[in-house]
């Protein structure tokens, strides 16, 4: 049985995957801070609901899906219950597998995972990477439970900061640009609605392109970029208000956020 500690927009987001993916919801279990939640969570998904405690002593895989705030105490409620063999994910933003082995007993299997919330379409980006005493096996494991929604890559856990700030957050930098050009819609006179379906069709249609042409970004820009053009008007513009040295400040500040994580 695989428990999701914590169901919460993530955890309920990988729910609903593996039941897609075709995992029976006897296979699964949630547990939850506030019993209403539990409840909603039963009568959607067919779920059972556990205590923590009841989900260390009895599922084989604990993926913990809380906050990286409530991780330590948390872990200090499951510590009397994990018993040798199980297998611990963690999805938390910034908590380092030592930090979860430290409060766990001797030995417990920790792989740490990134993941994103294109979870809900089978999308997500989620990268891999194993503690001290997982194995190959555990990170089987894990690729198992994830890929059914989306890619999955091992990355070395010294860049786990950095895939949150790039992947993890990442889906919310595209939604942040898709609101300025809707603005921008705004502004030369568009209807909200025609901007908005303008602008999400020309994220659909680059983000499908950039996935399945096998061109590289920058010949892609440049096909699109036409002498003495439009385009290149708004590219200079862009580049004279510095975007892209923004863009690699913030996802820097992201990165030097996650590292803040695990201090609480
Ligand atoms: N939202 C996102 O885009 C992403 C979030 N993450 C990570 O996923 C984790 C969860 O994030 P969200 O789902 O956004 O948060 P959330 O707040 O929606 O979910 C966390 C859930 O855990 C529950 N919870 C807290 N302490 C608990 C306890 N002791 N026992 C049982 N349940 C408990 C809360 O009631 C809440 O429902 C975080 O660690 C975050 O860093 C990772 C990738 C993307
Ligand atoms: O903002 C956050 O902390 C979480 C982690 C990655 C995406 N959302």
């Amino acid at each position: 049985m695989i428990a999701i500690l914590g169901a919460g927009k993530m955890g309920e987001a990988l729910l609903s995957g593996v039941l897609r993916a075709g995992r029976r919801p006897a296979q699964l279990a949630v547990t939850v801070r506030r019993a209403d939640r539990g409840a909603l969570l039963r009568e959607r998904y067919g779920v059972t609901v556990l205590s923590n405690a009841e989900a260390a002593k009895t599922a084989d895989t604990l993926v913990i899906a809380v906050k990286p705030q409530d991780m330590a105490s948390l872990l200090e409620e499951l510590n009397p219950h994990v018993p040798a063999g199980r297998l611990v994910i963690s999805m938390a933003a910034g908590i380092p597998t030592a930090f979860i082995e430290a409060r766990l007993p001797d030995g417990v299997p920790v792989v740490r995972v990134m993941s994103n919330t294109p979870v809900h379409v089978d999308e997500a980006m989620s990268v891999v990477s194993a503690g001290s005493h997982a194995d190959e096996a555990h990170l089987a494991l894990t690729e198992e439970l994830l890929s059914p929604v989306g890619k999955v890559l091992r990355i070395p856990e010294s860049l786990q900061d950095g895939a949150t700030a790039l992947s993890g957050s990442g889906p919310a930098y595209f939604y942040y640009l898709v609101e300025a050009m809707v603005d921008a819609g705004i502004l030369l006179g568009m209807p909200r609605a025609a901007a908005l379906e303008m602008v999400v069709q020309s994220a659909v249609g680059a983000a499908v392109m950039l996935r399945d042409s096998g061109e590289h970004p920058v010949l892609l820009r440049e096909a699109v970029t036409s002498p003495g053009g439009t385009t290149i008007a708004a590219i200079r513009e862009l580049e004279r208000h510095g975007v892209r040295a923004a863009v690699l400040e913030a996802i820097e500040a992201a990165r030097n956020r996650g590292r803040e994580l695990a201090e609480g």
